[in-house]
């Protein structure tokens, strides 16, 4: 039986949608039950539902076999997985953002986020000191009242950045869900995973 570990929220629905159009038969239950733990008998499955930034954890540990994560989670988490299929879905990206006209001030100007990784990485690169700021959500709130001048946060439609009168600056990088998996189950159980993988491939909606 293949455990996947299925992100809570956002990701949920169109994850389901893929697997249902890949012809995989999940119950109503998915949607309507608060259950975290579902088995799929007829498929030989078990679903775990896990918050997005988790996922990885459960898959890394080996307790899930396979799991569906944002590529904004494994840039952060950079755990020992491995990344089988891009699923093309949840589709937004990671930015750095501001107020207009608001330069980068100081020695170490402050970047609030919740991907600490992701951004202190970003500004090495581009050679610039900054001090990150480690908040869980709401990050445009921020810059708005003076606890950083920047902020790196996923970006959608833009509607949180423009009605909270910020601008993007940079962009860092796409972010798609994908499908990712812990290497020794991989091993193990190959065959039965690369039939998973082919059934999604073949539904995955185009860029
Ligand atoms: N507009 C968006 N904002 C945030 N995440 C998005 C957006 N669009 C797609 N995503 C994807 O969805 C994932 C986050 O899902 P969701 O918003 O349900 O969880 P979360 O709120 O980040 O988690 P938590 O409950 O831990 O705060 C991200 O990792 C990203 O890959
Ligand atoms: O470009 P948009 O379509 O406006 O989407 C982007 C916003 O959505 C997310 O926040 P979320 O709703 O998850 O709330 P949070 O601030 O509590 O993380 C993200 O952190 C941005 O704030």
């Amino acid at each position: 039986m293949l455990t996947i570990a299925m992100p809570k929220g956002r990701i949920f629905e169109e994850a389901v949608e893929l697997l249902r159009r890949a012809d995989y038969m999940l119950p109503p239950e998915f949607e309507e039950s608060r259950k975290l733990v579902i088995d799929v008998a007829e498929e030989n499955m078990r679903f775990i539902l896990a918050k997005p930034m988790d996922v990885v954890t459960y898959v890394e540990h080996g307790v899930a076999d396979l799991g569906i994560a944002g590529k904004d989670v494994l840039m952060e988490e950079e755990r020992n997985v491995y990344e089988l299929l891009d699923l093309q879905i949840s589709r937004c990206h990671l930015a750095v953002a501001g107020l207009p006209g608001v330069k980068m001030n100081g020695i170490a100007p402050r970047v609030a986020t919740k991907y600490p990784n992701v951004a202190s990485t970003y500004f090495r690169e581009q050679g610039e000191q900054v001090e990150i700021i480690r908040l869980n959500g709401s990050i445009e709130l921020a810059p708005l009242i003076g606890l950083a001048d920047r902020i790196v946060d996923i970006v959608s439609t833009g509607r949180t950045l423009k009605e909270n009168g910020l601008v993007e600056l940079e962009r860092i990088a796409d972010v798609t869900s994908r499908l990712i998996v812990n290497p020794a189950s991989y091993r193990l159980n190959g065959e039965v995973i690369e039939r998973l993988v082919d059934r999604l491939a073949a539904v995955i909606p185009q860029p």
